[in-house]
């Protein structure tokens, strides 16, 4: 019988690749006072994902475990982050995630609180929005969806499963909390989520400069 149900050697080469990113990440301040959590896709069921709790920047392999597509954990008896369900109903629903990352950057709780009432942040006329798979021009727009925030996990990734139901999107904000952002690789999902934290801060900046 194999030890393991996935490989540990792409485990060791993904923990180690998941935890270098994260601590870049976390060296801009995007995850403070241990929030924050980050995921990558391993095979067809199974993910790596971080630990619940813990310094981001000061992670390394050992803070990643393994779960399995319906969020419960493989081979170890450590806990998973707490909002593992949002990273493992995204894995299940497209073959194609490869990378999910979930900060709370300043830009990011401060857009969540102020676009709550509307539901959405609608970015358009940036150049910034290429760095989105599929965008090809500044005339784009995309609306980047806010959902209110819950404790209750399946609440939250049922209503993300329906926004997808209607649209294609990269990511969402949940108010007072943060951003989830994702792709087809930590590559494109870092893409992504520097994307949006800069198109965010600059509509945060226009705000205070249009009183
Ligand atoms: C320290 S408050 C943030 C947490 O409640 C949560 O939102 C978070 O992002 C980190 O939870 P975790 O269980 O470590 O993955
Ligand atoms: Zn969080």
């Amino acid at each position: 019988m194999k030890p393991y149900p996935y490989d540990p050697q792409l485990f060791a080469a993904r923990a180690d690749e998941l935890a270098r990113n994260v601590r870049d990440i976390a060296s801009a301040g995007w995850t403070p006072a241990t929030s924050s959590n980050f995921s990558q896709r391993l095979d067809a069921h199974h993910v790596a994902i971080t630990v619940s709790g813990g310094d981001k920047g000061e992670l390394t392999a050992d803070g990643i475990m393994v779960v399995d597509l319906e969020g419960n954990a493989v081979a170890t008896e450590r806990r998973s982050s707490a909002e593992t369900l949002l990273h493992t109903r995204l894995y299940r629903r497209f073959a194609e995630v490869g990378c999910v990352l979930h900060t709370h950057s300043q830009n990011q709780t401060v857009a969540s609180r102020l676009y709550a009432p509307a539901g959405k942040v609608r970015l358009e006329g940036y150049e910034m929005l290429k760095a989105f798979h599929g965008n090809t021009t500044h005339e784009a727009a995309i609306e980047l969806p806010v959902l209110p925030n819950s404790q209750h996990m399946p609440t939250l990734a049922d209503q993300v499963d329906a926004l997808l139901d209607r649209q294609t999107m990269w990511g969402y904000l949940i108010d007072g909390h943060g951003l989830y952002a994702w792709g087809r690789d930590m590559v494109e999902a870092r893409r992504h989520l520097e994307a949006f934290d800069f198109l965010l801060g600059c509509e945060l900046e226009l705000r205070k400069l249009q009183r």
